[in-house]
């Protein structure tokens, strides 16, 4: 079965230098010049594509492959799905992006069943830097499918030597626990940065995680994928790594740095699109509420810590 990615930024480098292992690969890029003359993304520097990977420009030829990878930010996703003609019937279309699109307030797996209702979408989500993909470094995602079939496929044709995917058929618990861990590893980043201490990262990973669990149990996931790679998983490595970029913004936020709009933090629109979700089911998110006061509303961090530590005392 072919494969293609969409998407030439970090993770869509990453992954055609992974899956490369498995056989050809196709690389798709909206940039696709520079990339053909380098062999080399900026977005993931030092990291160079092997033979075996077919970069392109022209879409058409890439959605050709019978399993398509889905690797734009979240808020690009459906100008990226509008883009292509081709219905893709039959294909299965894997989203690898981390977030809710916040024009529907939706996941990738249901923009990608409004746009191509013939294509089965799945989700490849989990713990995993870009950089630590393309070296080869040991990694364990999880693949979502709704079809057990189609997801033991996907599995056997994703997983490498050291890409290791488990698989699963809780396509909403999976999508959401990488879209949400996102707005924890702000929340963390701002924690750090204002000299908080770690206990109070501890705390704060913690409380992040019900917030988590509760939301997405009840948009109907099951709390036992947000207790694996896709949920708890991500949050860990995400909320304590230098290497994340959500965890680098909530931290700059904090110290008064200076934030590059050219670098994708999918936690700050999807924080946005959380306390949107969360007032329309009536979920109590206070973590993602004061996410999207510091990043969209001008709230001095200082305050909106203060503002989760001034709640009333309540049960665990
Ligand atoms: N970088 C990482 O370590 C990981 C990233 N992800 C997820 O992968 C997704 C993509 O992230 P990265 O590759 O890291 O971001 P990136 O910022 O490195 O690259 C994004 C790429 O998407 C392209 N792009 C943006 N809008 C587009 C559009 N409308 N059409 C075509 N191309 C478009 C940009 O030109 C850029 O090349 C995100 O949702 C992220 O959460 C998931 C796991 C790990
Ligand atoms: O999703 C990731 C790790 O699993 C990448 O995190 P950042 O987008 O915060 O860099």
């Amino acid at each position: 079965m072919s494969v293609a990615i969409l998407g030439g930024g970090a993770f869509g480098t990453a992954l055609a230098v992974a899956l490369s292992a498995n056989g050809p690969v196709t690389l798709w890029a909206r940039e696709a010049a520079p990339l053909i003359a380098t062999r080399q993304s900026p977005r993931l520097p030092g990291v160079t594509l092997p033979e075996t990977v077919t970069v392109t420009g022209d879409l058409a030829q890439a959605v050709s492959a019978e399993t398509i990878l889905l690797s734009v930010p979240m808020q690009s996703l459906s100008g990226l799905l509008a883009q292509i003609d081709d219905p893709l019937t039959g294909k299965a279309l894997v989203a690898c992006c981390k977030g809710i699109d916040l024009a529907t307030l939706e996941g990738p797996a249901a923009l990608i069943a409004h746009a191509k209702p013939k294509a089965t979408a799945a989700i490849l989500t989990g713990p995993s830097f870009a950089t630590d993909i393309a070296h080869g470094l040991p990694t364990a995602l999880t693949l979502a499918c709704a079809s057990e079939a189609r997801g033991a496929a996907l599995q056997a044709q994703l997983s490498t030597a050291t890409l290791r995917l488990y698989r699963s058929s809780d396509v909403t618990g999976a999508e959401l626990g990488g879209a949400l861990k996102n707005v924890i590893a702000i929340a963390c980043g701002a924690c750090i940065g204002l000299g908080l201490g770690e206990s109070a990262r501890a705390a704060l990973m913690t409380r992040g995680f019900a917030e988590m669990t509760r939301l997405a149990t009840r948009l109907g996931a099951r709390a036992e994928t947000l207790a694996g790679l896709s949920g708890f998983g991500d949050l860990a490595l995400t909320c304590t790594s230098d290497h994340s970029r959500n965890y680098r913004f909530g931290r700059a936020l904090a110290r008064g740095e200076t934030i590059d709009p050219a670098v994708t933090v999918e936690g700050a629109r999807t924080a946005e699109a959380v306390v949107a979700l969360a007032e329309r089911l009536g979920v109590d998110m206070p973590i993602a509420r004061a996410v999207t006061a510091i990043a969209h509303d001008g709230r001095p961090v200082p305050q909106a810590m203060q503002d989760l530590l001034n709640r009333p005392l309540k049960e665990e």
